[in-house]
């Protein structure tokens, strides 16, 4: 496989205010985590919030947890300076919320670089809006800079006046729009939240659509959310089992000069041996860490 995996099933938000939260962060099982500056800080908080975020950054205690920053959105008073706070900082990423268009990811891309972000900071985009989503190939295609795309399903629900129902019908256009970007791009793609924290069955019904639909984690609001969230977006015992059978049989009916075999009955062709060797890799990757 020649694609770097980095697992990032669970992505956890904090509000970047809230001590507490960025205190206990530091021992959750959250493969990253996103602090966040836009909507969970109030107006009056949003200066406290950007010095917790950056202090958080080089503190250097959050392990193997990979740190981003939520910045406020492009047309607020508080972009500049997040941004340039940010990119100063140097955190994995700086995820931008709201994003439209390719020339926004470039004004971005250009504030980071005057703010002295290092290499290592990625650009984030958050695609929340119908505009996002009939843009989402530009977007996603726009810098090598950014490397993922985050669904904002909230905004894009309130942007439709849709509602949130099981299943999540009114949403599935644009979740599909912004998956094909991603996937046509080469960029990881991350599924939205969940509100309801009391509601772990109905949370992980959505990590397994999530999964199913082919996104590479989710975004979390809440600690209790993690568990399910890092179970359903790795590979199971079961599917890594059948994975190496997979690669077995058809290495067995190469040697014997056949292109083809059947495992279990079932067809099994060169990119199911792809596929196979992708869940072997991402397996790998997550008991790496
Ligand atoms: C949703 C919450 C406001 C609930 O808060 P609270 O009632 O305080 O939760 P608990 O009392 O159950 O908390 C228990 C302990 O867990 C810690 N905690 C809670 N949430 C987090 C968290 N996100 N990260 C880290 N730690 C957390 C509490 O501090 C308690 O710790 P302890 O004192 O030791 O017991 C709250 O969960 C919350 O604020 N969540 C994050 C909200 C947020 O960041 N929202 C913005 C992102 S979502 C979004 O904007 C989506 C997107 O843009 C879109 O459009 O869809
Ligand atoms: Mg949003």
């Amino acid at each position: 496989m020649s694609e770097d995996y980095r697992p990032r099933r669970s992505v956890l938000y904090m509000p970047g205010a809230n001590e507490r939260a960025l205190e206990k962060a530091k021992g959750l099982a959250a493969d990253a985590l996103i602090l966040d500056l836009e909507d969970s800080v109030s107006p009056d908080k949003k200066a406290e919030g950007r010095d917790r975020v950056c202090a958080a950054v080089a503190s250097g205690e959050y392990g193997n947890r990979e740190l981003t920053i939520r910045v406020n959105g492009l047309d607020t008073e508080w972009h500049a300076e997040d941004l340039r706070a940010a990119g100063a900082a140097g955190p994995a990423a700086v995820v931008v919320p709201k994003v439209n268009s390719a020339a926004e990811v470039h004004q971005v891309e250009k504030a980071l670089e005057a703010a002295g972000a290092p290499d290592h900071t990625a650009i984030w985009a958050m695609v929340e809006t119908p505009v996002a989503m009939l843009h989402a190939e530009e977007i996603a295609a726009a810098s090598e800079r950014l490397t993922v795309l985050v669904m904002g399903t909230n905004d894009l629900a309130k942007e439709l006046r849709a509602e949130h129902v099981p299943g999540r019908a009114p949403l599935l256009g644009g979740l599909s729009l912004a998956l094909l970007a991603a996937r046509a791009t080469g960029k990881v793609i991350l599924d939205g939240v969940y509100n309801d924290v009391k509601d772990l069955d109905g949370f992980e019904a959505e990590c397994v659509q999530g999964r199913q639909f082919g996104f590479d984690g989710k975004t979390l609001i809440h600690p209790t959310q993690l568990e399910a969230c890092n179970r359903v977006f790795a590979p199971s015992e079961d599917e890594v089992a059948h994975s190496r059978v997979v690669i077995e049989a058809f290495e067995e009916a190469k040697a014997q000069g056949k292109g083809v075999v059947t495992v279990n009955g079932r067809l099994i062709e060169n990119l199911h041996v792809d596929i196979a060797r992708r869940v072997l890799a991402v397996a790998e990757a997550i008991a790496a860490r």
